[in-house]
């Protein structure tokens, strides 16, 4: 993809004294204006990747470019062009929220007094400004978190990289941050690559998702096409009691069918209802248990994501 904002060519990262890879012979393309969801369990090799693609930290073998450069070795571009947001990216903490921007500012190369309006702007939209003032160690968590994110968002990047956005928000809060990103897509056309362990957050906001477990890439699509392809549909069952539940999944266990329950409800795994409901209803009715209810439930990207890296429990 020639114009693409982030190209990976079977990228690799082997840290000193490790014996597998982080990151193992990972190729992707990102275009401009997607957002992307990055998922993976823990050590899975997320923040490796993300830091090659920051110039961080060079790859071992492979090839990564940004806006088709090497992040590593044009760390000016990839500092004015690319902001991440980590969740452990340091503050001075006896420092003001304000001044803690003015030195990101000068270290980014850029002018406070052209950068303030803007920087103002962002802390005023996520309820920020009139705490600037306090030292950063007098912040709660979820200020200090919408700090790091005005703090990311100085130059105004063509690349914003979410390493866990709304850790420790609340519901309003994770909200705010989504629509806020949305506006940025759609304002500025900012590519996105978002990482997070609240995967209704990547199935609402990222068109694809790069799934990656033990450094290698499991699937990169869209999650609706995740769910197509490894999710499964279940039937859920209503009946009048306890006693005609375990009828419901007695029946199931004698057909072959994982199922479950709770209270008087049934839920029958990968089953279809124009396969099932001609004989559970005959049993049923020959058991003198009446169904009051049946449907079909698909399992969510969370659950295909379980599925994918082998995690089910
Ligand atoms: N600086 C380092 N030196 C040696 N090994 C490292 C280093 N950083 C990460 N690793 C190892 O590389 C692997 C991938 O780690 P990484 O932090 O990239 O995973 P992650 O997907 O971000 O995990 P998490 O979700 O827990 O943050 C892990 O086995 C980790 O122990």
């Amino acid at each position: 993809m020639a114009n693409g904002v982030v190209n990976a060519e079977e990228l690799t990262k082997r840290y000193r004294g490790k014996e597998t890879p982080a990151v193992d012979r990972i190729s992707f393309d990102i275009a401009k204006g997607e957002t992307i969801g990055l998922l993976g369990p823990n050590g899975a090799g997320k923040t490796t990747l993300m830091k090659m693609i920051c110039g961080v930290t060079p790859p071992t073998t492979g090839r990564i470019r940004v806006f088709g450069v090497d992040p590593a070795r044009d760390p000016v571009a990839a500092k004015t062009g690319i902001g991440a947001m980590h969740q452990s990216a340091p503050y001075d903490e006896m420092l003001s929220a304000l001044d803690n921007l003015l030195i990101a500012t000068r270290f980014k190369g850029l002018s406070w007094r052209t950068t303030r309006p803007w920087a103002m702007e962002v802390a005023e939209y996520l309820g920020l400004a009139d705490h600037l003032s306090r030292l950063v160690f007098q912040l709660s968590g979820g200020q200090r978190q919408r700090l790091q994110l005005v703090r990311a968002l100085l130059t105004i990047p063509e690349l914003l990289i979410l390493d866990e956005p709304s850790a420790g928000l609340d519901v309003a809060g994770r909200h705010q941050i989504e629509r806020f990103v949305r506006w940025l897509r759609e304002e500025y056309g900012m590519t996105v690559i978002w990482t997070s362990h609240i995967i209704q957050e990547l199935e609402r906001n990222a068109q694809r998702v790069l799934v990656i477990n033990q450094g290698k890439v499991v699937r990169f699509a869209q999650p609706s096409e995740l769910v197509k392809e490894f999710g499964g549909a279940h039937l859920l069952v209503s009946v009048d009691d306890a006693v005609g539940a375990k009828v419901v999944k007695e029946w199931a266990a004698a057909a072959g069918l994982a199922a479950t329950v709770q209270d008087a409800e049934v839920r029958i795994e990968n089953a279809q209802v124009r396969d099932v409901l001609p004989q559970l209803s005959r049993h049923c009715h020959d058991s003198g248990v009446a169904i009051s209810g049946i449907s079909t439930v698909t399992d969510s990207l969370e659950q295909v994501f379980l599925r994918m890296t082998g995690n089910e429990g």
